[in-house]
């Protein structure tokens, strides 16, 4: 990394539950511009990782830094109004609601609610429906959607907020292979060009997610095990015992 400060910071990150370390002094710093790859086996605590991030579990030590700002004791809400975004879960869709309803009503929860209704942009809306390839499926019930329609629509209800840094968590599972590319384009796009974004995604799909990241994040048994490019971090022996070595 340049000498930028970072977009998004994690020092010494660490949260267990019953006496059990989950996450176990997580250090790590992203750009913006960067897309980072979370990987690890099963149960290595990619997405409670996450939940740390987005404030849904306290951590017992560690601090996250967004922009320069501790947001450790944030609620979630307010770290996602600072510009922190997570994946829409599935039913946060309305399904008999049109896609660009849908999109409205993010872009609506972003700017604080109702009171922001008239100011509501649509050509905001028309904007991020194209960003995830959707504008001919505006007028759509949302409900109609392929899954992998579902999930680009997700995404466009993350970008209404405008967030810095996106956490995506397993965008691709249960996509039909058939709109898995489309889907991908997609994601690679969030943190292109001059978008100032940083992307965070855990996949269990390694030949999209590595095609997709800039630097890829390896955690086993709740540590990060390695950070680093793609071709450090599988040449790593470490992370070939640790990760690829083991079934997932
Ligand atoms: N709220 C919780 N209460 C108890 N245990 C939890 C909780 N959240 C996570 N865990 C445990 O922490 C460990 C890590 O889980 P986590 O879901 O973070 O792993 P992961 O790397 O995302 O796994 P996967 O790839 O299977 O999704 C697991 O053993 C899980 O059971």
């Amino acid at each position: 990394m340049t000498g930028t400060a970072p977009l998004l910071s994690m020092r010494q990150l660490s949260w267990s539950v019953g006496g059990m370390s989950i996450v176990d002094d997580v250090s790590l710093d992203v750009a913006a511009g960067e897309f980072v790859g979370v990987i690890g086996p099963n149960g290595a605590g990619k997405t409670s990782l996450f939940n740390l991030l987005t404030g849904l579990y306290k951590p017992v030590a560690g601090r996250i830094m967004l922009a320069g700002r501790d947001i450790t004791g944030l609620a979630p809400h307010r770290r996602a109004r600072l510009g922190l975004g997570r994946s829409f879960q599935a039913s946060a869709i309305f399904a008999s609601m049109t896609v660009h309803a849908n999109v409205q009503l993010a872009l609506q929860a972003a700017a604080g609610g109702l009171r922001s209704l008239r100011r509501t942009s649509d050509d905001r809306i028309l904007h991020v429906l194209s960003d995830v390839g959707l504008s001919m499926l505006a007028t759509r019930p949302a409900g109609l959607l392929s899954h992998g329609d579902k999930r680009k629509l997700e995404i466009a209800m993350l970008l209404a907020a405008a967030p810095a840094v996106l956490l995506l968590d397993e965008p691709l599972a249960g996509v039909a292979t058939a709109d898995i590319d489309s889907l991908t384009e997609v994601i690679a796009d969030l943190a292109a060009g001059d978008s100032g974004r940083a992307v965070l995604m855990v996949e269990h799909d390694l030949d999209v997610l590595l095609g997709l990241s800039t630097r890829v994040a390896v955690m086993h048994q709740g540590a990060l095990l390695a950070y680093g490019s793609t071709a450090e971090v599988m040449a790593d022996p470490a992370v070939q015992r640790a990760y690829l070595g083991a079934a997932t």
